[in-house]
């Protein structure tokens, strides 16, 4: 099983530091890790720094990879060219790092995907005609294809209607479950992150703020001193958690 555990990492853009001292337990594959924060805590910066391409202080450390490329990252502005079809630009994600050989396991690995996210009407058109959920659906695509062991999400949901948002975060919960999958989900709905997954990190200020199971690190306190409401979960009839929110802390 994947595992992937950060130490001591740090993350700076031009000589300012955005990020410092940031260490993990080891988090293993088979689960959903939700990272939380504030707007400008460093969701995006942290996800960057374990992808590698930002470079920093720290280590971050995967076990039991199975290749060289056990990670995909799927980042929240997707740079895909506009002219490419959805077919294309999918194949092309999955082309990553290798020659420019496709191979049928290359066309029926896009096959697959596309069909696991119910993308087939869209698969001929121009992505730059797509709208902009349909454009998110095709970046998670884009991650999935390269087969990876470890996916980090970038705000996968914040374009998308709410039956694909409880779609999408029920299939990687599924994807996590089944095959082994250690999935990163940065999301600032916390009603989701309860919902749909184990764990949880929280940045604020450059810094890790907790970390732990879900249920246990969403109190009341921590919405209150790290999201600024006055808030506390509940469970409904169902038994699922859901978020109560009361008020602003600060506004009322
Ligand atoms: N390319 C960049 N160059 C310089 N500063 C950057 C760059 N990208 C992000 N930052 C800064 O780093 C800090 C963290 O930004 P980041 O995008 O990681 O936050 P975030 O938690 O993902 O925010 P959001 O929830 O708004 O997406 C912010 O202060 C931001 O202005």
């Amino acid at each position: 099983m994947v595992s992937l555990e950060l130490r001591e990492l740090g993350a700076s853009y031009g000589g300012r530091e955005v990020l410092s001292g940031i260490s993990t337990p080891r988090l293993e594959g088979g689960q959903v890790v939700s990272l939380l924060g504030p707007n400008g805590a460093g969701k995006s910066t942290l996800f960057r720094r374990i992808f590698g391409i930002l470079k920093g202080a720290g280590e971050v450390r995967v076990e039991g990879a199975q290749s060289a490329r056990p990670i995909a990252y799927m980042p929240q502005d997707d740079g895909t060219r506009p002219a490419l079809s959805v077919y294309e630009a999918v194949l092309l994600a999955r082309m990553q790092g290798r020659r420019l050989q496709v191979s049928v396991e290359d066309h029926s690995e896009v096959d697959r995907v596309i069909e696991l996210l119910d993308m087939g009407p869209l698969r001929g058109r121009p992505v730059g005609d797509l709208s902009g959920g349909q454009r998110q659906i095709v970046s998670v695509a884009q991650a999935l294809v390269q087969r990876p062991q470890i996916v980090l999400m970038d705000e996968p949901t914040s374009a998308l209607d709410l039956s694909r948002q409880i779609g999408l975060q029920t299939l990687m919960r599924g994807l996590a479950r089944e095959q082994g999958l250690l999935v990163m989900i940065a999301q600032h709905d916390l009603g989701h992150a309860l919902r749909f997954t184990d764990a949880c990190l929280v940045i604020a200020e450059g810094g890790l703020a907790a970390c732990g199971p879900t249920g246990e690190v969403i109190t009341p306190e921590l919405l209150r001193d790290i999201f600024e409401v006055e808030a506390r979960v509940e469970c409904c009839s169902k038994g699922i958690p859901q978020l109560m929110v009361d008020r602003h802390a600060r506004h009322s």
